[in-house]
């Protein structure tokens, strides 16, 4: 049985979740469940605090887990991440007050408050710099005008709480993050895992992309073909009119707007988008 690791709440609870049951997965009705049992797809799902998720598949207790990949580093456990899953998209960053410092290379010396102090020992370390981490559990944006930091490295989405706490960003950003899917580093190959990865690509490709289907004088087929090239390569059937085709493809569905256009100015009609429920690579 394949034990998968969810977070229990937070920003990641809620779209990993449905993420899974988009996947075919049962998913918890209630926030309070801990563990789910899922026989049909002979798999268990464990509901916990996505700060541990990488401890428990780094130490081999659970398969697999959906966590984010600032977690997976902060936590320095020996799991990896397996695929990217496209939510709680968010950037990792310093913040102070105007003026307060240009990049890494200021912090000497400073007081730096965050919830994260694995990843932000790590990231001082690669840059030589000796600083004074204040570990916080949260709200992390109020410890300089409560005077315990000088500044902070904290998750950084919209920028409003920032905002609202009268700071700014300031350097590189740390790293970026997303949810992700981790294992145990060095785990061995598994099918039921690559069943559950290839479920999970499939979400994200039905939810990344749209069939595009629409009809084409013959003579303009190769352009359009640039416009919409496919994943591997466009659906062409007859119609009954020998001077024209019908044409298919996968298209970004950010895109579909632009190629619609690109494709009505060739000359091809017909145009209809169509969402994909679900799919397999
Ligand atoms: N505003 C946000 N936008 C996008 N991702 C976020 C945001 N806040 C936190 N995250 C991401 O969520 C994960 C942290 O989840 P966690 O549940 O520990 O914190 P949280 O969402 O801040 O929840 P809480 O503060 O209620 O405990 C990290 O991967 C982080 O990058
Ligand atoms: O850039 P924004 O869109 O404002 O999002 C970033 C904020 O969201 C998270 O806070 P959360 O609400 O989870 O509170 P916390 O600080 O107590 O974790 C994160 O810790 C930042 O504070
Ligand atoms: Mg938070």
């Amino acid at each position: 049985m394949l034990r998968i690791a969810v977070p229990n709440k937070g920003s990641l609870s809620e779209a990993a979740s449905a993420m899974l049951r988009e996947a075919g997965y049962s998913q918890r009705r209630e926030a309070k469940e801990l563990l789910l049992d899922d026989p049909a797809n002979n798999a268990q799902f464990v509901f916990l605090r996505p700060r541990d998720i990488a401890l428990y598949v780094g130490s081999g207790t659970l398969d697999v887990g959906i966590t984010g990949r600032d977690l997976l580093l902060d936590s320095r456990a020996p799991a990896s991440e397996v695929l990217p899953l496209g939510f709680a998209r968010s950037t990792f960053r310093f913040a102070g007050r105007p003026g307060t410092a240009t990049g890494v290379g200021d912090l000497q010396g400073r007081r730096i408050a965050t919830s994260y102090s694995g990843l932000l020992g790590k990231h001082l370390a690669e840059h030589g710099v000796s600083a004074d981490i204040v570990h916080l559990d949260g709200a992390v944006e109020t410890a300089i005008a409560l005077g315990i930091a000088d500044v902070i490295a904290d998750v950084v989405e919209t920028g409003t709480t920032l905002r609202a706490a009268g700071l700014e960003v300031f350097g590189e950003p740390v790293m970026t993050s997303e949810a992700v899917l981790v294992r145990r580093a060095g785990a061995e190959p598994s099918p039921a895992v690559e069943v559950l990865v290839r479920r999970l690509q499939g979400v994200l490709v039905a939810r990344q992309y749209v069939i595009v289907d629409y009809d084409c004088p013959r003579s303009l087929v190769e352009r359009a073909f640039e416009i919409t090239p496919g994943l591997e390569s466009p659906t062409v059937s007859p119609l009954a009119d020998p001077d024209w085709v019908a044409v298919r493809a996968m298209v970004r569905a950010n895109a579909t707007n632009r190629v619609m256009d690109e494709l009505y100015d060739l000359g091809a009609r017909a145009i209809l988008v169509t969402s994909i429920h679900a799919c397999r690579l």
